[in-house]
């Protein structure tokens, strides 16, 4: 066995993120039908073609009406006034309101030029060709003025936005029937390890399951990318490096799980001594996946994490994520952090910086964190329950109830 195992050298997590993010370049573009863009990232940005509303807008259904003529109106002194036209939504209205005039208007629907207020209908009284009203109104009211909600040439969506409901209503507003989004990143997920049975396999004496590339390949999706789902790699280098070679052209870049500490058959320190590629990094400070490594193949990268699904989960938050973020567009890759206070004791020393699995609540404004569950890098069940990832500082002693911990948020919007 060669030493190489065993020679590595150790880095920050921060500086594994940024020696991963050295290599976002962004996805190419492609234009798709505004229905078929929800979820995905907006690779252009969206300015304002004509201010919102762009007409004068009746707020209510009522009377279209000039202010001054309702200045003597009261509940005892009835003004009345002569009614020029109806005005429907979508139709220009025929006439000015004059002195003395009211159009019928509903809400909606343009108002005419002439009227500055419009007054709701319940406190109107209508006769034939007249109307009735009792109250004073002031200049505007129930008018929203053109541009009031949006200034032409005002930046309504970034570049990176994902488009979601509020996004797809404005650009369905502004005439875009087809949006320029980026590309979703292809990824390749390999699970690797002779000990693993495909999903539908009965279980075996020794052998497990491999949930790890079904976790990926959600976690993928949720990033907005499209995840392959590759056979198991056996423990065999010359397999795993025939396997990443053949799908490597065709997607963006590959995820491998498993085979990357110290074992006998750890397979991708086995392909990291024998590749062309050139390895960023194979050691992080971080529990769990401390041997994470990442590598750059053939232009492509290739993040090889660790087996145990917690420290695969972790993996792909801390390096994988902020790296499909870089691709899509967004500005902001790295996860959001807050602070909080933790709700009980973690006395689990760590040589290296622990994320934990956790869960956030809010009480009277202030942040509470604490362990999803069990936390062990082996650990599986308590990912569905963690909504972040608690930073509990490395040292012997781990960090106390109602100690102010960094917080790594996982189920935020996508910014
Ligand atoms: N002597 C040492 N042993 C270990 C060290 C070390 O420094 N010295 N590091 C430990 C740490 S920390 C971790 S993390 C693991 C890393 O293991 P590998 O990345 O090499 O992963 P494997 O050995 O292939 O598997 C570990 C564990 O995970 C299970 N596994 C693997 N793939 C899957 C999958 N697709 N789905 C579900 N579960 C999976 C596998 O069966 C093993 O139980 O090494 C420690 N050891
Ligand atoms: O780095 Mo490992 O995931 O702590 O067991
Ligand atoms: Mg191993």
């Amino acid at each position: 066995m060669s030493g190489y195992r065993f020679q590595r050298k150790l880095i920050k997590v921060e500086d594994a993120q940024q020696a991963v993010l050295h290599h976002v370049r962004l996805q190419e573009r492609e234009e798709v039908l505004l229905e078929e863009s929800f979820g995905r990232r907006l690779a252009e940005s969206v300015c304002a073609s004509h201010p919102v509303p762009h007409f004068r807008r009746s707020g209510v259904d009522g009377y279209a009406v000039r202010a001054e003529d309702s200045y003597q109106a009261s509940p005892e002194n009835a003004v009345t006034l002569e009614v020029t036209e109806t005005i429907p939504c979508g139709v220009i209205p025929v006439s000015g309101v004059e002195r003395g005039q009211a159009a019928r208007i509903m809400t909606g629907a343009v108002v005419p030029s002439g009227a500055d207020a419009v007054i709701m209908l319940e406190m109107t009284e209508a006769s034939a060709r007249e109307v009735c009203i009792r109250k004073r109104m002031d200049k505007g009211e129930n008018i929203t003025p053109i541009g009031h909600e949006v200034q032409e040439d005002e930046l309504l969506l970034q570049l990176g936005q994902t488009i979601g409901p509020g996004e797809a209503a404005l650009l369905a507003a502004f005439g875009y029937e087809r949006v320029w989004v980026f590309r979703k990143p292809r990824v390749a997920i390999f699970s690797t390890g002779s000990e693993l049975l495909e999903v539908g396999r009965p279980l075996e004496h020794g052998k497990i399951r491999n949930s790890n590339s079904y976790m990926l390949a959600c976690q993928v999706q949720e990033a907005g990318g499209v995840p392959l789902i590759m056979p198991i790699l056996p423990d065999d280098p010359e397999c795993v490096e025939a396997a990443l070679l053949k799908i490597m052209e065709q997607v963006d870049f590959i995820i491998t799980t498993g085979g990357v500490s110290v074992g006998d058959k750890d397979v991708l320190v086995d392909l990291f001594e024998r590749w062309d590629g050139r390895l960023l990094f194979n050691k992080v400070a971080m529990r769990p996946g401390s041997p994470t490594s990442v590598g750059l193949w053939r232009d492509r990268l290739l993040f090889a994490l660790s087996g145990n699904p917690g420290a695969s989960y972790v993996g792909f938050e801390l390096f994988v994520r902020p790296y499909m973020r870089g691709l899509l567009g967004y500005s902001a890759m790295i996860h959001n952090e807050i602070t909080g206070s933790l709700q009980t004791d973690y006395s689990k020393g760590s040589a290296y910086p622990r994320y934990v699995r956790g869960t956030v609540s809010v009480n009277n404004s202030s942040v509470f964190v604490k362990p999803a569950g069990k936390d062990k890098s082996s650990n599986m069940v308590s990912i569905k329950d963690a909504d972040c990832l608690i930073c509990i500082p490395a040292g012997g002693r781990g960090a106390a109830k109602g100690e102010t911990v960094r917080v790594i948020l996982l189920k935020e919007p996508d910014l």
